[in-house]
């Protein structure tokens, strides 16, 4: 995967389209979601994530994000239920961020942005891997959480106390926020947000996008802004 694409000027979502032209597709994420726009849909169930802490192996920033990694070789981590059929297993979690609170998530809840959003990205196991998947309309699932500022204490590795206490959701069927972009997600964001604190802000704020060879460049700001709905106005919702 070239690492051509960034969040700089030169390089950053407005560019995309250049090698990605799935930039201006039909499904396209993020989104800002209106909520006056969203219906509560009775065939819609709530979300079931079960995670094995055991199955987290690394975390690695990988010049766009940092992100923990999830051992997929059986269903050990899974979400099930929600607005899915089936099973997807859970490939790994990251963030994207801002350089200040102001701004941050990539998703936006009638415009308002919070300073940082982690996505657990899921497979479908009808696919034989994530790669395959991933090229396939229905096959990834990201959980979306907001995070805002408060204390709190980030522990272990075990996702499940990423989650907010509410799994109340808004989901929408979308794309890769990054590229390459792909038109392959069903997103699941939760309405209720969990809370970090300014100290780990800080932390985030202070990974870099570079090597250590290279002249320092601070990783902020790595979120793509709100894409058209394209006509997908019917915004779905759980609680
Ligand atoms: N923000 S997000 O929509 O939740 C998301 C989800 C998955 C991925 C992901 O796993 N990607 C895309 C970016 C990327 C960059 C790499 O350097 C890399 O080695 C892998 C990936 C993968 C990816 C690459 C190609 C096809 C599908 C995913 C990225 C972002
Ligand atoms: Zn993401």
């Amino acid at each position: 995967m070239s690492h051509g694409w960034g969040y700089a000027e030169h390089n950053g979502p407005e560019k995309w389209c250049d090698n990605f032209p799935i930039a201006n597709g039909p499904r396209q994420s993020p989104i800002d979601i209106q909520t006056s726009g969203s219906s509560y849909d009775e065939s819609l169930k709530a979300l079931k994530l079960q995670y094995d802490p055991s199955t987290s192996l690394d975390i690695l920033n990988n010049g766009h994000s940092f992100q923990v990694t999830f051992a997929d070789n059986d269903d050990s981590s899974t979400l099930t239920e929600g607005p899915i059929s089936g099973k997807y297993r859970l490939k790994q979690f990251h963030f994207h961020w801002g350089a200040s609170d102001d701004k941050g998530s990539e998703h936006t809840v009638d415009g308002k942005c919070y300073p940082a959003e982690l996505h657990l990205v899921h497979w479908n196991t009808e696919y034989p891997s994530f790669g395959e998947a991933a090229s396939k309309p229905d096959g990834l699932a990201v959980v979306g959480v907001f995070l805002e500022g408060k204390q709190t204490s980030f522990t272990n590795f075990d996702p499940t106390i990423l989650l907010p206490e509410s799994l109340d959701y808004w989901t929408y069927l979308g794309s890769l926020t990054t590229p390459p972009l792909l038109e392959s997600v069903t997103w699941i964001v939760c309405k209720q947000s969990i809370s970090v604190s300014s100290e780990q802000m800080k932390k985030f704020r202070s990974l870099l996008f570079t090597a250590e060879d290279e002249e320092a460049c601070c990783m902020v700001n790595n979120y793509r802004p709100p894409q058209p709905l394209k006509g997908r106005e019917d915004m779905q919702a759980w609680g």
